[in-house]
């Protein structure tokens, strides 16, 4: 097989809830067009979620080209298809359902395309041996494929755009260039030298607690919070409508209340603090590749089902650091303790964990990007 294969790819996405299953398969979508050559298309049925990441789409468009790639709203565009309509790759994020009609085609199509079900982020031991597993339709001749990312080299490894190390190291590098990211957001010299945090959690968070710590606290805290997040918390803590601009100082916290931003602007507020609160699937993966101490507030699941996930990550991830693991099972309520005696722990272990992430980071590296792994599978199907 040529390494032309494959020219031709789509992703359906269904947004389940937030802005992650959007964030992750946009981030595929450019990955491999822009890497790759490859012509994209992407099915999705939430344009105002999209929006909110990438300000170029347009809500009302059953069909437009964002950069190269052909967004399609659905299921507006869910009629009849023929095997012309299909690509070589078809990819379902998430186990979504994709139209019969799509799948009916498919099985026409000669050869078959590629199909794959991409499956969410979890350092479980169990990933290794799903990754790659192959499931057959039950009524047509056709395969699909378990596509799992991962922590190691048996499964697809972490999504991460080519350059992007070392666009993160000069920025890195550059004080002024940070100072001037920074200073967008209101963020003045003098807070420059404060522990400067992104706060990107979900409303269940006990982030009041940790707003008290850091107020009577001696150390200088800016806190900088997107617009929606944490909303109540962050309107007590300031005493008005949180709205991105508004901002407080109450003991040693100042809180600043900040857009909701571009995909590729929350990556340099990642860069540009020095302890990241993040969330989900996506974010949590940006917060690794910006090799600075982070704190994960994991998805919810029902039956705490995500308490086991969250600490199979932490027993990869916080090793030697043990103020991570009590604060990350407290800030995801999987354990008791106060706050006051948890967060200057974790404070202090700052330095080790910056150097645990770098240390992460360089283990993460060797397993390639996820993008190039999954076209190296998708040509070994053919
Ligand atoms: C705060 C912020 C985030 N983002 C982006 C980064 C990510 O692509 C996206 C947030 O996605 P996440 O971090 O994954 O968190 P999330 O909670 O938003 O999304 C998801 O979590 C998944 C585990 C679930 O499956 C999903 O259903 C979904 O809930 O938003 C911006 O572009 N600008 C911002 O200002």
């Amino acid at each position: 097989m040529s390494l032309e294969f494959p020219r031709t790819l789509a992703i359906f996405c269904k947004v389940v809830d937030n802005y992650g299953d959007i964030g992750i398969c946009w981030r595929l979508a450019r990955q491999f067009h822009s890497e790759h050559g490859i012509a994209v298309t992407l099915w999705v049925d939430d344009l105002a979620s999209f929006r909110r990441i990438w300000p170029a789409v347009d809500t009302q468009a059953a069909l437009q080209d964002i950069g190269g790639i052909a967004v399609r709203h659905w299921p507006d565009n869910e009629g009849a298809f023929a095997p012309a309509d299909i690509p070589d790759v078809v990819i379902e994020f998430f186990g979504v359902d994709i139209p019969p009609g799509y799948i009916e085609a498919m099985a026409q199509c000669e050869p078959r395309p590629v199909w794959l079900n991409y499956e969410g982020l979890s350092a479980e031991e169990w990933v290794e041996g799903c990754h790659s597993l192959p499931s057959m339709h039950p009524r047509l001749k056709l395969t699909k494929h378990f596509f799992f990312p991962g922590f190691t080299d048996k499964t697809g490894g972490l999504l991460r755009e080519r350059g992007l190390v070392e666009e993160r190291e000069r920025f890195q590098a550059d004080p002024a260039a940070m100072a001037a990211f920074l200073g967008r957001f209101g963020v003045g010299a003098e807070e420059m030298h404060s522990l400067k945090v992104s706060l990107f959690c979900y409303p269940h968070a006990p982030v009041a607690e940790l707003f008290q710590v850091w107020q009577q606290g001696s150390t200088k805290v800016t806190c900088l919070v997107p617009e929606g997040v944490a909303r109540e918390q962050v309107r007590a803590f300031i005493g008005a409508e949180p709205n991105a601009g508004a901002a407080a100082t109450q003991g040693a916290l100042t809180l600043r209340v900040i857009p909701f931003m571009p995909q590729t602007d929350y990556d340099r507020l990642l860069w540009a603090c020095d302890f990241n609160v993040v969330r989900g699937e996506d974010s949590w993966v940006r917060a690794q590749w910006a090799a600075r101490p982070f704190l994960w507030h994991i998805y919810p699941q029902d039956e705490n089902l995500h308490h086991v996930k969250l600490r199979a990550f932490l027993q990869k991830y916080a090793v030697n650091v043990q103020a991570l693991v009590d604060f990350s099972l407290r800030w995801n309520d999987a354990r008791e303790g106060h706050m006051d005696a948890l967060w200057p722990s974790l404070q202090a272990e700052l330095p080790t964990m910056t150097r645990r992430a770098r240390e992460w980071e360089t283990q993460m590296l060797a397993n390639g990007d996820l993008v190039s792994n999954l076209l190296s599978f998708v040509r070994s199907l053919r």
